[in-house]
């Protein structure tokens, strides 16, 4: 039974599918004909192969929606299955979600007036369900559906489950389902329980999506998300980043210091104080759905009641504007597709098709997730952001700030400025449709009533099946390059965090079926790379799926090694911090790194230098050691990690080694100075270099020992007949005694160092041996 007592048949023939209306984890959405009444209507096609869902879910969607009676519920007339499909018929909604209508025209949100219309219709139809039982379990802006006149209606019952399952009125429920962004805290607790008040999280988060452009966090991989959500204070509306209200409370503020608002006419100030004050009251019931209690959130109806609705404009007065001037829903849905499709390409990543692909694993596979909190954090750890990803993640983590005056990433919104009102009448879609591979979208009213010789003509044409025709394809694919074209002339800011280790599509492939994807590959080695594209991108999650997390245990426990990252350290990541004195790069210095470097005596180390060492000096014959002192290591410990210890000890190593050798010269020096017969002799023997014959020594030398056991011979001369002599050979043994010192010193550094060399040995191999394995998983 459907709309006004009209029967709907389940025979497909009575269908005619049309365009391509809007695509979402399960499911792909046509504008179609419902010949016996020559009516426009929506049919969602879930692929039964393909969605993780199971049949359970999917008549417990169909039987809820034709159930519902409330006009800002989406009602299903009927639904049947095709093949491997199952077709949902329900009433078309011409302008489509509030998400792609943001996506395409309002990519930093909408504005207040119309803001309060949509959330207002929400709030009722949440009501409802809420009294009816039900919990939505998926409140997102790319479910509440935008009709022509402005119409608001709340969509996809993918993931609703009735609280009076089994008679258990009230129970809460255990199973985690939802999608990431706009999931509450609870649901992502394991065991917690949830109720209705789970929706009203989701409720608040998508008041933020639909004043931003996109929902908190939308940036971040879903592990992330999750733990954010979990972890950080709960997101808010921040006035100072957020141009619409900070504009607004600017400009009331200073007129208001100036005295100025006094002076207006009594129409502008109240106006003034009214934006003002919606402004707050927006932020204050925002800030009421999203605290963490659930036992703390108001119920639908209480909210109901809050000021911010109380002025709240009908939306034929405040919604219905927004669509004014726009293209039809199909064209713009097809020109977010090639958005997106030039944005993937834009990426340059090393396979655009294995992060499409990875990405709907993950869709797919996080329904087989083993949902566990500390692999999650593990997980969490390894992601890797840009700087700029951690400077905002820490201004979000301290001040919960949302950037409203960004340019928006992540899935929730493209980052693109497609100027839409202008590219979306674009000679492409012009060509498509002369082309006679679509119906003439011209001559369809928006609300979709097709004039009787349309209908025949396009009732003779091809369906419109879940494969493109050719003409459409070529369209699409140089219409593509135009768009990589205008987008590499802007500054786009690429999303770059879904690439890391954390993408689960790498460890889940059994979670898609074999079959599908072989025949998906097929087709993709077939198609035109921006068709590919286009199609993952329709395959690729926004995010806005459902995330369903079922009780049952997984092989996909993410076993990715844990390896130190030199991106995040925040309180995400518990491993042990002993020690633990800076982050660099991928490695951290610890004090113990630091206790190491100290032990180098390098207050006493002499420098190498450019100048020799050695100059002339009477005192000590030809040649004086003037040892230069090693100045103390002045560079910050941020500047030392492991790689520099050893190319630090290095220098000091060899300096050490050049002052023995320097020693030896300056001893080898003094010798020939004095040339005693033995130092001759002992020369003559082969036991040390020949010695220079001076004309100071006449031969009468007292008898004296000296022992250098780093060089293993002893010298033994007569000592000296004169007294500067004797003084000299003094010297000769406190040089000896020092070359001594030091030539032991050197050996322990040797010893030292080869130690060193060893540990970095051990350190670099495990390096080596994680990345390794994160190259293989
Ligand atoms: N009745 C409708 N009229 C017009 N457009 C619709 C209608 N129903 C859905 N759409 C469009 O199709 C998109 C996907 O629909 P839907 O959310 O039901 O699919 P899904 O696979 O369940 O998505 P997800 O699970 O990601 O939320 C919607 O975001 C909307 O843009």
């Amino acid at each position: 039974m459907g709309s006004m007592g009209k029967t709907y048949t389940v025979n497909p023939i009575d269908y005619k599918l049309l365009e391509e209306v809007g695509y979402g984890a399960s499911a792909v959405v046509y504008r179609a004909i419902y010949i016996p009444f020559n009516e426009v209507v929506a049919i969602k096609c879930l692929d039964l192969d393909r969605c993780n869902i199971n049949l359970d879910d999917i008549r417990r969607e169909a039987q809820t929606m034709s159930l519902i009676d409330h006009p800002n519920l989406i009602k299903a007339y009927c639904s049947f299955v095709v093949d491997h499909n199952l077709w949902v018929v329900m009433p078309f909604m011409a302008e489509g979600s509030c998400l792609h209508l943001m996506k395409i025209a309002y990519s930093d949100g909408f504005e207040e007036p119309a803001i309060g219309s949509i959330l207002k219709e929400t709030l009722k139809a949440l009501e409802y369900l809420h009294r009816q039982g039900h919990i939505h379990r998926d409140v997102k802006a790319g479910n509440i559906l935008l009709d022509t006149n402005g119409d608001v209606k709340l969509a996809d019952f993918g993931v609703s489950a009735c609280m009076f399952d089994a008679g258990d009125r009230q129970r809460s429920r255990n199973t985690f389902v939802g999608t990431p962004c706009w999931m509450a805290p609870e649901v992502l607790q394991p065991g917690s329980g949830y109720n209705s008040k789970a929706d009203i999280w989701s409720f608040g988060i998508t008041a933020l999506e639909l004043a931003h452009g996109h929902a908190p966090f939308s940036k971040y991989p879903p592990m992330k998300v999750l733990l954010m959500t979990i972890q950080n204070a709960p997101p808010g509306l921040d006035y100072d980043r957020d141009k619409k209200f900070s504009k607004v409370l600017k400009l009331f503020l200073a007129r208001f210091s100036q005295q100025l608002i006094y002076s207006e006419n009594a129409f502008t100030y109240k106006k003034n104080c009214t934006i003002f004050f919606t402004g707050l009251s927006f932020k204050e019931m925002v800030a009421m759905c999203l605290v963490k209690d659930q036992t703390k959130r108001p119920t639908a109806g209480k909210l109901l009641k809050h000021s911010f609705f109380k002025h709240v404009k009908p939306p034929e007065l405040s919604v219905k504007k927004l669509f004014a001037d726009l293209p039809p829903l199909w064209n713009r849905v097809k020109a977010i597709q090639l958005k997106d499709a030039a944005q993937l390409a834009l990426k340059k990543m090393p396979s655009a098709e294995q992060e499409a692909l990875s990405q709907s694993e993950y869709q797919r596979g996080v329904s087989a997730w083993n949902f566990d909190l500390g692999d999650l954090k593990a997980q969490a750890s390894l992601v890797r952001d840009d700087d700029d990803d951690i400077l905002e993640t820490r201004e979000e983590d301290e001040s919960v700030k949302f950037g409203g005056d960004k340019v928006t990433t992540g899935s929730q919104s493209s980052s693109l400025n497609v100027n839409s009102k202008s590219e979306m009448q674009q000679a492409e879609y012009s060509r498509q449709l002369s082309g006679g591979k679509l119906p003439r979208v011209d001559n369809l009213n928006r609300k979709g009533r097709l004039p009787e010789s349309d209908l025949l003509e396009t009732s003779s044409q091809e369906k419109v099946g879940w494969k493109r025709n050719g003409s459409s394809t070529e369209a699409k694919a140089s219409t593509s390059e135009n768009d990589v074209m205008q987008a590499k002339a802007k500054t786009v800011k690429s999303r770059q965090t879904l690439s890391g280790p954390i993408m689960p599509g790498t460890v889940l492939s059994h979670s898609l079926s074999e079959r599908g994807r072989t025949s998906e590959r097929f087709e993709n080695e077939r198609q035109p790379t921006a068709e590919r594209a286009t199609r993952e991108i329709r395959k690729a999650p926004s995010f806005s799926g459902p995330l369903i997390l079922p009780n049952r245990a997984s092989a996909n426990s993410f076993s990715a090694p844990i390896k130190s990252s030199g991106g995040f350290r925040d309180s995400l990541d518990e491993k042990p911090k002993t020690n633990l004195v800076q982050i660099k790069g991928r490695f951290s210095v610890t004090s113990e790194n630091l206790d190491l470097v100290k032990d180098i005596p390098l207050s006493t180390v002499p420098r190498r230098s450019s100048q020799s060492p050695l100059k002339k000096s009477a005192s000590v014959g030809e040649w004086m050691f003037e040892p230069k002192q090693m100045p103390v290591n002045n560079q910050p410990p941020k500047e030392v990690n492991n790689n520099s210890v050893p190319a630090l000890l290095l220098p000091h190593l060899q300096n050490l080694f050049q002052q023995t050798s320097i020693q030896q010269d300056i001893i080898l020096n003094l010798l020939n100075s004095l040339q005693p017969a033995e130092a001759v002799e002992a020369a003559q023997n082969g036991k040390l270099p020949p010695l220079p014959r001076g004309s100071e020594n006449n031969g009468s030398v007292s008898r004296f020992s000296i022992y250098n056991s780093a060089l293993g011979f002893q010298i033994l001369v007569e000592s000296a007949s004169s007294e500067r002599e004797r003084s000299l050979l003094i010297k000769i043994t406190e040089l000896q005694n020092r070359m001594m010192n030091l030539t032991n010193e050197l050996n322990s550094e040797k010893l030292k160092y080869e130690q060193l060399q060893q540990q970095l040995k051990a350190i670099t191999g495990g390096e080596e041996n994680g990345e390794r394995s994160d190259v293989d998983s």
